[in-house]
């Protein structure tokens, strides 16, 4: 039985198989604005792609993912929150069934209808998967899609749905700038976190944009058009693949604003 969103297998039942998921440094959390500390010493992020990175972009069965060359520097993110070069290895999206629900991370208990997840490891660790097992780790940059105009950026995205609308179905990805994905402001917030999908590990420094991008209505309904099912099985939408908010723990939530 693997994970994945339903009522038989989804984030209730993760602790079963992953028991960190009731850990002291989960994700997402619930972002209260008013609760966050302003950090004067947070520096901007600095983010630099290389379109030429992107390779593929894959239906992996719980969301679809864009894949990246990371074995050069070529494509990484410094300063903010982290010390050291993180490599991109890959971005991917969680979503709802409706507008009113689809993001991980929520803003004063506000849902947004989706959520881009921007997946970087340290280079002091040899490879994503060594790094993933520490607690610096990785770095995910998060920004939150809004409901309104259609993003030009994201589209670009969505044209190659058609090819791997079930799960397992891969196709090439390649000259995507990810950096046309990110808002005009970088101003986040910052906390300690773990991935948001099994083995939930507690190796994430999460950096929420507090900016959005913005997302049409039918692109929303193009991102609904994926399957959790493979080819040849009853078909079952990808939807309402985002964990809810977990318990803060005594956390702290920094902002790089004020
Ligand atoms: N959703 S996320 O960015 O925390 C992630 C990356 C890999 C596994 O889960
Ligand atoms: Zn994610």
């Amino acid at each position: 039985m693997s994970w994945g969103y339903a009522s038989h297998n989804g984030p209730d039942k993760w602790a079963d198989n992953f028991p960190v998921a009731n850990g002291p440094r989960q994700s997402p959390i619930d972002i209260v604005p008013a609760q966050a500390v302003y950090d004067s010493s947070l520096k901007p992020l600095n983010i630099k792609y290389d379109p030429s990175t992107s390779m593929d972009i894959l239906n992996n069965g719980h969301s679809f993912q864009v894949t990246f060359a990371d074995d050069t520097d070529s494509s990484s993110l410094r300063d903010g929150p982290i010390s050291g070069v993180y490599r991109l290895k890959q971005f991917h999206f969680h979503w709802g069934a409706s507008d009113d629900k689809g993001s991980e991370h929520t803003v004063a208990g506000a849902k947004f209808p989706a959520e881009l997840h921007l997946v970087h490891w340290n280079t002091k660790y040899p490879s994503f998967g060594e790094a993933a097992s520490k607690p610096d780790g990785l770095a995910v940059v998060g920004v939150f899609l809004k409901p309104g105009d259609a993003n030009p950026n994201l589209q670009k995205v969505l044209d190659c749905f058609d090819s791997i609308k079930a799960k397992g179905k891969q196709t090439s990805f390649t000259g995507f700038d990810p950096a046309c994905l990110l808002p005009a402001s970088l101003n986040y917030w910052t906390y300690d976190g773990s991935l948001t999908t099994p083995p939930l590990l507690e190796s994430v420094t999460w950096i929420v944009c507090k900016e959005t991008i913005s997302v049409s209505p039918e692109q929303m309904a193009r991102f609904r058009s994926l399957l959790f099912t493979p080819e040849g099985e009853a078909e079952c939408c990808m939807v309402d693949n985002y964990r809810p908010p977990q318990p803060l723990k005594g956390r702290a939530v920094r902002a790089s604003f004020q």
